[in-house]
């Protein structure tokens, strides 16, 4: 399997009460193409300022994220990463679905004469056909999220970065997501995927990395991060939420 993501020993320093604190300490990790890797750990362990440092929005203190072999932040062509951070913002309300995607189609680099058959193709994968030309401001939360998705899409990026891409969606649009979500790592794209959600990463992620006070703390299958907790029942296997229960008081920060 090749590696579409490499992170190599990154690392984020903030500085909080006039004192100098790791967000991200130390971390390295590789993403496959085909690939869901789940990011897991407790409020505030570093995974959102992990994924801002391989998305491009915040510079890292030290380390390397290279994708597809080129290094992030030393090529003067930046690879191409699709993200999803979702919410209620970041769409033109009076636009329609397919205007707003021509837009972004235009800052994802999507040569200009391709831009409407690529706004199609991204809206076909989300299910959002029918409703390419209604203005976004009529849209649910979770067309917005598809719409999120979608766009994420635009010019078919070898790695998706997913922060919580269900939050605050119901079950039956969760269920459609993560079905969309399988269907894009089965069409070979490497995903990271952060989630507070774990019946959602027990059916998507091929692997886990906990992470804690900015570290990994342990990586493997769902199987395998169970296994490790140590949390037995004699009737039936531990779930993995019962799993990440019992080793949470490991991944907090000793300051907080
Ligand atoms: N811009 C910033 N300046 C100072 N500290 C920050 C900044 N951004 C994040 N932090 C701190 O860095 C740590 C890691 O935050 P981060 O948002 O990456 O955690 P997280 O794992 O994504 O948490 P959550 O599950 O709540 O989203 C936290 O202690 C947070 O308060």
């Amino acid at each position: 399997m090749s590696s579409v993501l490499s992170v190599k020993k990154l690392r984020k320093v903030f500085e909080s009460n006039g004192k100098e604190f790791d967000a991200v300490d130390d971390i390295s990790f590789d993403v496959h193409a085909g690939e869901i890797v789940s990011l897991l750990g407790p409020n505030g362990a570093g995974k959102t300022t992990t994924v801002s440092m391989i998305g491009g929005y915040l510079l890292p203190t030290s380390g390397e994220v290279v994708i597809n072999g080129k290094n992030r932040y030393k090529n003067k062509i930046k690879p191409k990463v699709g993200v999803v951070l979702g919410g209620e913002l970041g769409f033109y309300g009076r636009a329609t679905a397919l205007d707003n995607l021509l837009f972004f189609a235009d800052l994802a680099r999507v040569p200009r004469r391709q831009q409407r058959q690529e706004a199609l193709r991204v809206l076909d994968l989300v299910e959002l056909t029918d409703v390419a030309n209604k203005k976004v401001q009529f849209f649910s939360k979770g067309m917005k999220q598809r719409l999120h998705i979608a766009r994420a899409l635009l010019g078919n990026p070898p790695l998706l970065l997913l922060d919580e891409p269900t939050s605050g969606l119901d079950v039956e649009i969760s269920t459609e997501i993560r079905k969309i979500i399988k269907q894009l790592a089965d069409q070979g794209a490497a995903i990271l995927l952060t989630s507070h959600t774990m019946s959602e990463i027990e059916s998507l992620a091929d692997r886990i990395l906990l992470i804690g006070a900015g570290k990994i703390f342990t990586s493997g299958t769902v199987a395998e991060i169970i296994k490790q907790s140590d949390v037995h029942h004699i009737d039936r296997p531990a779930t993995l939420e019962e799993s990440y229960l019992a080793i949470a008081p490991q991944l907090r920060r000793s300051e907080q």
